[in-house]
């Protein structure tokens, strides 16, 4: 039998929760010079350090030895200008950790009433997140708002985090605060954490940790079938999606969401398959864009693999390595789509 890794389910879970209730609360208030740009013209916002200011200085708690992969660091924080913006983050990063203890959580873990830490102790904690990866040893991803584009429209965004062990994703946690809890049911509100231990099953829970649900990816045949695709066009080409569905005899318009809400989604039943692959050649994919999703959707049941078939590697550092797509759904309907992305590239050279 595996590892259940209960502790670790425990940490990383109340550790997204504090996050999502975090970034929900910051997203009311969110004023426009809260955003930064990029180098990589990327925005970051004030919900996106706070957050990973929160989750690190959790798992710094709960297990020191552990590195981390995070997105964020806190460069643009520690200089005059950005003095401004760095007040803000410890004051909403404080608010987070010091709420009252829920069921299952553990002042140990730095969190409580009475356990504010320093301005120079959380910025610390974002910096922690500069681990490069690597084939051995633990390590944690922390992505804080996977999707700040959709968190800034007001959308989809996802809190996401991850235990690799030895470049095996172990334990996969992702909070999505603005998902429907059931789409058919709008009257359960919104607010969604989803959970999976490798060999343990995938669940979904509410924001609050209550009524978890096992998870498993049902059948499909092509008059169901819907793809979930990134809202940016920049992110996944859009046109090879529809020529993959076309292939297919897909009928249903794709799915855009942003973050990795689009793995929650189809680890509980929806869409059937999410597909992305890149828009032009130099972009790699970030392993804690990928890394909660992919062992979410394996313990639902389903495979997550490459354009042509192979496994992410987490293993290579912060990246996927070269970029060859994602492709993920059910047994079945992954080896079709497979075929189907082989076809449609197939086509696309005899044409050039
Ligand atoms: N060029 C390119 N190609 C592929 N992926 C890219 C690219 N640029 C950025 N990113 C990453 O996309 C992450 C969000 O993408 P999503 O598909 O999840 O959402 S979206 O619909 O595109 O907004 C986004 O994650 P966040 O930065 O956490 O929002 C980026 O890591
Ligand atoms: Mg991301
Ligand atoms: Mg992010
Ligand atoms: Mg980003």
């Amino acid at each position: 039998m595996s590892l259940t890794f209960a502790t670790e389910k425990q940490v990383a879970v109340a550790a997204v929760r504090r996050a999502c209730l975090l970034t929900s609360s910051v997203f009311n208030k969110l004023v426009k010079n809260e955003t930064l740009t990029k180098g990589d013209k990327s925005p970051v916002t004030v919900g996106d350090y706070s957050a990973q200011a929160v989750i690190s200085t959790i798992l710094q708690h709960a297990f020191p030895a552990d590195p981390i992969v995070g997105e964020e660091d806190a460069a643009d924080l520690r200089v005059d200008s950005g003095a401004n913006l760095r007040d803000r983050i410890i004051t909403l990063a404080n608010e987070a950790l010091t709420g009252e203890l829920e069921l299952g959580e553990n002042s140990e873990w730095g969190i409580g009433p009475g356990q504010e830490k320093t301005a120079a102790e959380l910025l610390d904690a974002i910096d922690r997140g500069n681990h490069s990866g690597g084939s051995t040893g633990r390590m944690w991803t922390i992505d804080p708002i996977d999707g700040t584009k959709g968190f800034l429209r007001g959308e989809q965004y996802a809190v996401c985090l991850s235990l690799i062990v030895n470049a095996q994703v172990q334990v996969g946690v992702i909070g999505c605060p603005n998902l429907p809890v059931n789409p058919e049911k709008p009257e359960f509100g919104q607010g969604c954490i989803f959970v999976a231990v490798r060999g343990h099953g995938a669940e979904q829970m509410s924001l609050s940790g209550a009524h978890p649900t096992p998870l498993r990816i049902p059948a499909f045949t092509s008059s169901t079938l819907s793809f979930l695709e990134s809202v940016e066009a920049a992110h996944s080409s859009h046109s090879f999606n529809d020529q993959v569905s076309s292939l297919l005899g897909i009928t249903h318009s794709p799915i855009r969401m942003d973050s990795q809400a689009k793995y929650g989604c189809l680890a509980r039943g929806e869409g059937g398959a999410y597909l992305r692959m890149p828009t032009g050649v130099g972009y790699q994919e970030k392993i804690w864009d990928h890394a909660p999703g992919a062992i979410l959707i394996e313990e639902a049941g389903g495979v997550v693999s490459d354009s042509r078939g192979d496994p992410l590697n987490f293993g290579l550092g912060r990246t996927l390595g070269e970029n060859y797509g994602v492709v993920a759904a059910g047994k079945d309907v992954h080896r079709r789509v497979l075929d189907a992305v082989q076809k449609a590239r197939a086509e696309a050279k005899s044409k050039a």
